[in-house]
């Protein structure tokens, strides 16, 4: 059996009549980069929305392997709780404040990592600036870590959309998270700068030592950087394997280019 951080077990979700997510299984293994893919409406976004809890499944299970070890349902429990648990994630729009430098925003992803009261960090006491001393320390670290130093007392408006993708990266790592889930990372990107976001990714997994789960709609980016994938349509699974195998299984060929070839070239 597969040391798992993350397991899907039969999720199923309706709107309506449609079936968003039918019937779901995947399993994401400890430090593993795994790939959720589909082309447009397979319900990528919906599976996502289920595991970081913004909807909430018709049926099926999802078992979470906590930083300390514990297995639990993530659906029992509250987005607040799961960041603490090890669970985070990152969004399809780069959520950072604009008006913030670098490292301000890394350590407003330290918060949920806060020992001291809100009242305490007001008052700057004692404990609360030694606190504060050692989150902006593993701020220093993740920023030097991934490149990214230099950046550290650059206002993020400033700064090109590319480098806020990987910032939104570096922040996750804040809260010492055991799986990082990425909302489509390459929207909006340039070549070049899906190819950086893909060396951030591996680094990310091979200094932290965390799982990535991609859903994302950019074939590209997710043959460079997955282990194993896993492809939807119509909200069930197509295949599930390596990129390799990925790319020859011809269901999943048929959903992306049409059954016909020779059609979608035209
Ligand atoms: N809140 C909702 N209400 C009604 N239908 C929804 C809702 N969210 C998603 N759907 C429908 O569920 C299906 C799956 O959508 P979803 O956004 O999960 O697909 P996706 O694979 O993420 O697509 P894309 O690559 O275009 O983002 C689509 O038919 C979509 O219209």
């Amino acid at each position: 059996m597969m040391n798992s951080v993350l397991k899907v077990e039969n999720l199923s979700i309706s709107f309506g009549g449609l079936k968003a997510v039918d019937d779901l299984s995947f399993e994401i293994g400890d430090k593993m980069i795994y790939g959720l893919i589909g082309p447009n409406g397979a319900g990528k976004t919906t599976v996502f929305n289920c595991i970081t809890k913004f909807y909430t499944p018709n049926s099926g299970k999802v078992t979470f392997k906590t930083n300390t070890g514990e297995q639990i349902n993530l659906l029992e429990h509250s987005v607040h709780q799961i960041i603490n648990y090890g669970l985070a994630r990152t969004f399809q729009n780069v959520e950072l404040i604009n008006d913030l430098s670098i490292i301000d925003n890394l350590l407003i992803g330290a918060h949920s990592q806060y020992k001291t009261s809100a009242l305490q960090q007001a008052f700057l006491t004692p404990r609360a600036r030694r606190e504060e001393k050692e989150h902006r320390g593993r701020a220093m670290d993740i920023l030097n870590q991934l490149g990214l130093a230099d950046k550290a007392n650059e206002i993020a408006g400033s700064q090109p959309y590319g480098v806020l993708k990987n910032v939104e990266l570096a922040r996750t790592l804040m809260s010492r998270p055991k799986l990082i889930i990425i909302d489509e990372p390459a929207a909006g990107l340039n070549e070049t700068e899906t190819e950086a976001l893909a060396e951030m990714i591996k680094k990310i997994r091979d200094y932290y030592h965390c799982a990535v789960l991609m859903v994302e709609h950019d074939m590209g980016l997710v043959m460079s950087t997955c282990e194993r994938i896993c492809a939807i349509n119509f909200g069930k699974k197509l295949a599930e394997g390596t990129p390799d195998e990925i790319k020859q299984n011809k269901e999943v060929q048929e959903a992306y280019l049409g059954k016909d070839d020779d059609d979608a070239e035209n």
